[in-house]
């Protein structure tokens, strides 16, 4: 049923569609504005460059794009008949459905989307094909949409890993409000503290601290037209982070610290009640080797020599360095059949190696 796929915007999440999309034998075709992207996505083996004029419509068309461009480019795409269905992938989805209409756009064959794995990161350089693994990818028809279209993005999900889940638009913005934007927002807040941290107290920044703000490193232009678009439930929800804050402060302030516990004790009760934190099956299968190494000119060069030595591929890395500390801290990403192969192997020449 999804054969062949156009994907306009080859950033991020069109890249990572693609290269999902190809890992199934889909034939991939894909476009963006910006060459550079295009070029980049397409050595990384997402696809091919979209012809001006494509033979025959393709199964269906991804519009992964900044959430204003959304409905021209859709529109677009139906003008030149690329596919016979299409969907988006913008994180908001009322005011693209209603800017969409407006314009014109075929509502039958467009089945608006979002799907709910990403990065903190932009660009086809920082696209996954594992990046919807076990994620979740909303699908909001409405009631003009051609029920055999949302089959077709059912698919397209599936392919990619993802669990598809039809939900009205509407509710679809409050609930992203509650646990993505506002998120981001807060996030930020934490993260834009730091500006006043002085040297010493950036050097003593944990885990804790990186967990907290790793999303606040998005594409500000990006948030600010997500946030934007979906801006009443995503200030309900920050007024009512605003008040427990306020009400936090005030509790130390007035030399009553028990006063925060209850807001610790729900913050525990609602972390628990995100799906898939005790399952296997929402985070990617990858086993994680920390290893120790030396703030020195071809350090990581020798740790990837050493991996490649004992014929263990590295599927991702991290690394975290505190400024000013001789010592950083690399996380390997491996298949956990290779965990025990490469944990031996860069312990007997010297690593020192954390499961
Ligand atoms: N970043 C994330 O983690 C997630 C983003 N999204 C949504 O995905 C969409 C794309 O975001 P990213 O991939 O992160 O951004 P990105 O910046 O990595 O990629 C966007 C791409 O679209 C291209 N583009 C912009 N206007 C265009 C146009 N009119 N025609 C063709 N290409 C055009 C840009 O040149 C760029 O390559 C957005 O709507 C965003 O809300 C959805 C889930 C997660
Ligand atoms: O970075 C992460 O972990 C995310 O969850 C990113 C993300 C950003 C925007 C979306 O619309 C959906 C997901």
């Amino acid at each position: 049923m999804v054969e062949s796929a156009v994907v306009v915007g080859a950033g991020l999440i069109g890249t990572s569609i693609a290269l999902a999309l190809g890992r199934h034998g889909v034939d991939v075709a894909l476009s963006d504005r910006d060459p550079a992207a295009l070029r980049l996505a397409c050595d990384l083996g997402a696809g091919r460059a979209l012809p001006e004029a494509p033979a025959a419509p393709a199964d269906v068309a991804v519009i992964a794009v900044p959430p204003s461009v959304v409905p021209a480019a859709l529109y677009d795409a139906q003008d030149r008949g690329l596919a016979h269905v299409y969907t988006d992938v913008a994180s908001v989805k009322t005011s693209v459905i209603t800017w969409a209409e407006a314009l014109g756009c075929d509502l039958a064959s467009y089945v608006p989307g979002h799907p709910m794995g990403g990065r903190e990161k932009q660009g086809p350089g920082a696209a996954r094909a594992d990046l919807f693994l076990g994620r979740s990818w909303a699908l909001c028809p409405t009631a003009k949409t051609d029920p055999t279209a949302v089959e077709t993005v059912t698919r397209l999900a599936e392919l990619c890993g993802a669990d598809p889940l039809l939900v009205d638009e509407a509710a679809h913005d409050r609930a992203v409000a509650l646990v993505s934007h506002a998120p981001h927002a807060v996030s930020a807040a934490v993260a834009a503290r730091l500006l006043d941290g002085d040297a010493t107290a950036l050097a003593l920044a944990g885990q804790g601290v990186r967990d907290m703000t790793r999303i606040a490193g998005g594409d500000p232009d990006l948030w600010v037209e997500i946030l934007g678009h979906n801006a009443g439930p995503v200030a309900a929800v920050l007024e009512r982070v605003a008040a427990d804050l306020s009400a936090a402060a005030a509790a130390l302030r007035s030399a009553s610290p028990g006063g925060v516990g209850d807001l610790l004790e729900r913050g525990r009760a609602g972390h628990a009640r995100i799906p898939g934190k005790h399952g296997a099956h929402r985070t990617p299968d990858y086993a994680v080797l920390s290893v120790v190494i030396p703030d020195e000119p071809g350090a990581l060069g020798r740790l990837f020599a050493a991996a490649a030595e004992a014929g263990v591929n590295v599927e991702d890395v991290r690394i975290d360095h505190s400024p000013g500390l001789p010592l950083g801290v690399a996380q390997l990403s491996v298949v956990p059949a290779a965990q025990e192969r490469l944990a031996r192997a860069l312990t007997e020449s010297g690593w020192s190696v954390h499961t």
